[in-house]
């Protein structure tokens, strides 16, 4: 059983996974590469155990425990050594993840198993960059991770079903529901939601109905939760304009993302976490 779990990026999804495995009851050390972003992911922690306690499902001093099992560091090799199992949750640049992989099979013992949250990157080709393939699993999240019940396993083509195993025992402590999927760009949740995303904001672009108009329409009309650019918004830009060039090298031009992304990330308007994206916040 994986006890003690280590989450390497303290962002809108490492901070978010962090806190479902504490949620859980296991112990939880977080790294990143500042004080700053530590911080930063700390706070958002705080922010969604007050609406699990104000909606009446985490009593106070059952949110003052989860905070707790939280240790944060910026010591990469103190913060992985002896953990069971290491999340990687840094930014969707395939290099970038080598690289971090690379220094997680230094720092961590044999037998630790490696897991990307990678939204659609190979899995194959970062287990390659370790001597421990068999033990690299992507093991993909949704945002908001506390909430949302799926975890999507993606088994890459050096992926042991020992490793398979483990995450999925790991997944159901932590609450969630599994599906298991082959290492294809995008696995499957990241192709489906790209697919309805991308043609959503080229109707934007071309002027078919205002922002407002757009997520109205799909939150009511098709009944998701939330519409295609408020998502947008709250996954971040800069993430989704990543896993467009990454798609659109693999499947080409159907995933070319609008100009209005990229004049957007081009503005450092992010989403949420920058304040604008789409809309505007004053969070
Ligand atoms: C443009 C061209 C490019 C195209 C190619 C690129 C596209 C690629 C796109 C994908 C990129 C990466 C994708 C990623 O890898 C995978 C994803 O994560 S995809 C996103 C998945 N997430 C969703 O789809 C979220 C949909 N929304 C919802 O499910 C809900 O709206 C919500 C977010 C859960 C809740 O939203 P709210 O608006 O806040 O609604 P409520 O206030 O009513 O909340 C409901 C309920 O939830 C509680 N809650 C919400 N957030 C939190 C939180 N962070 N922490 C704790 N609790 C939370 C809230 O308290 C309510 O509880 P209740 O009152 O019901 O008890
Ligand atoms: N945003 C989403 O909705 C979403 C959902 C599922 C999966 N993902 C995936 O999760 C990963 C992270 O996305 P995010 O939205 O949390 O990004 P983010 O930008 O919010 O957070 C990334 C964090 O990584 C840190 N970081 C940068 N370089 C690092 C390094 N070398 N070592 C450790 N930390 C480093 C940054 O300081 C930042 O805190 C990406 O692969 C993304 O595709 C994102």
């Amino acid at each position: 059983m994986a006890k003690t779990i280590a989450v390497v990026g303290a962002g809108l999804m490492g901070s978010g996974i962090a806190q479902s495995v504490a949620m859980a009851k296991k112990s939880v050390r977080l790294y990143d590469i500042s004080e700053a972003a530590l911080e930063k992911g700390i706070a958002l922690i705080q922010k969604s155990l007050s609406r699990f306690v104000k909606a009446g499902k985490l009593t106070e001093q059952d949110a003052q425990q989860t905070l707790q099992r939280i240790r944060t560091g910026t010591d990469l090799q103190e913060v992985v050594e002896g953990a069971d199992v290491v999340i990687e949750a840094v930014p969707e640049d395939l290099s970038l993840k080598k690289d971090v992989f690379q220094k997680l099979d230094r720092y961590t013992k044999r037998e630790a198993i490696l897991a990307t949250n990678t939204s659609e990157l190979s899995v194959t080709a970062i287990a390659a960059a370790t001597t421990r393939p068999d033990k690299v699993i992507g093991m993909h999240w949704f945002n908001p991770a506390p909430v949302m019940k799926l975890i999507e396993i993606v088994k890459g083509e050096t992926t042991s079903e020992e490793t398979v195993a483990v995450i999925q025992q790991l997944s159901e402590e932590i609450g969630k529901e599994t599906v298991i999927v082959k290492d294809r760009q995008g696995f499957f949740t990241t192709r489906a939601i790209a697919a309805h995303m991308i043609e959503c904001i080229r109707m934007y672009e071309e002027g078919v109905a205002s922002a407002e108009d757009i997520d109205k329409a799909v939150r009511l009309g098709l009944n998701y939760p939330m519409g295609p650019l408020e998502l947008a918004d709250m996954v971040g830009l800069d993430t989704m304009l990543f896993v467009s060039e990454n798609l659109t090298e693999a499947y080409g031009d159907r995933f070319r993302a609008p100009q209005i992304l990229r004049k957007l990330v081009e503005a450092g308007h992010l989403g949420r976490k920058t304040g604008k994206g789409f809309y505007t916040y004053n969070e």
